[in-house]
């Protein structure tokens, strides 16, 4: 039996462990029976679930270091122009089907970037799934960032019964996609006529009957959309300010807008939200972006 037919992989650090360290160490599920790949924990993922207590695993000596990637559904982006590199990462991840290289910084108002292909297909588009869902992306067309996936569930977990949800800024839907289950009607808003197609794409995929999907202009919704928001999703992060004015006009009070943002000290934006009818509000760190910048989140209650 190959590696690809047991599952996922999941390389760990030698020593002795349980079932329940290797479902820490990031295994979807694993019974005991271990097989070993080129270093890598195989665990069978479809094979019978069995738990027989503890085992030992020891790291395959001289085991080769892949170049430092970043995986986003079957692609993973290198951070150099390596393609001796990228082939080596294909050979050891067989679920991956594609390695790019960024050969510009993400720019413009659709938060875009270009690839050059390393190795494998020749595409930008992948399959990303989180916590359940399932998003189709194309990283060339549309902005897209697994990293904010612990983000969409903490919000997920906030939200009441039949809330109104407004995503400003939907991208391909994963904010929008994540939150419908508890929503009552999420409206997704995006720019780029790419992005609001992949999104169309993964609500019809997801089969969610409560998201409505809109290519428009975020600075003008509340010329066109009748309702007030109990939530409204921000995610626009190097706009700053410029959009918070419209947010206020959709939320209804008491409702809560998260508005994410790239600072570089912290309550940078706190004087500008208060002013503009933020009652309490609440700023977290999501992740850092440079020595002096990271990117935080403001979530509001509105008067
Ligand atoms: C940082 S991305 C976030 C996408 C998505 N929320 C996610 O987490 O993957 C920002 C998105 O805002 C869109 N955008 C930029 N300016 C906009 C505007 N004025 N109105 C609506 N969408 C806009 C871009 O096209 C981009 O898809």
């Amino acid at each position: 039996m190959t590696a690809e037919q047991w599952g996922v992989r999941v390389p760990v650090k030698s020593g002795e462990g349980t079932r329940q360290a290797l479902l820490r160490e990031g295994a979807l599920d694993c019974t005991l029976k271990v097989l070993r790949d080129g270093g890598d924990l195989i665990f069978p993922v479809n094979a019978e679930r069995e738990d027989t207590g503890r085992f030992t695993f020891e790291e395959q000596p001289g085991r080769e270091e892949l170049p430092r990637h970043e995986l986003v559904g079957g692609i993973a982006i290198l951070q150099e122009n390596d393609p001796a590199g990228a082939a080596r990462i294909l050979s050891a991840r067989p679920s991956l089907h594609t390695v790019l290289f960024p050969t510009s910084e993400v720019t413009g108002e659709f938060r875009t970037r270009t690839y050059a292909v390393l190795a494998g297909n020749d595409t930008t588009r992948t399959e990303v799934v989180e916590h359940g869902h399932c998003f189709a992306v194309d990283l060339a067309g549309a902005y897209f960032s697994a990293r904010l996936s612990t983000e969409r569930q903490r919000i997920a977990e906030k939200m009441g019964r039949n809330e109104l949800v407004l995503d400003m800024f939907a991208g391909v839907g994963p904010f929008a996609i994540t939150l419908a289950p508890h929503a009552a009607l999420v409206v997704a808003a995006d720019l780029n006529p790419r992005a609001v197609a992949l999104l169309m794409e993964n609500i019809r995929n997801s089969r969610a009957t409560n998201v409505l999907p809109l290519l428009f202009d975020a600075r003008r919704l509340d010329a066109i959309l009748p309702w007030k928001f109990d939530r409204i999703i921000m995610n626009l992060p190097l706009a700053g300010t410029e959009f918070l004015p419209e947010a206020f006009r959709l939320i209804r009070p008491g409702g809560t807008i998260h508005f994410y943002s790239l600072v570089s000290c912290e309550k940078e934006h706190l004087d500008r939200i208060r002013e503009l009818g933020g009652a309490e509000v609440t700023e977290r760190v999501v992740r850092s972006y440079s020595a002096e910048k990271w990117h935080a989140v403001y979530d509001i209650a509105a008067r």
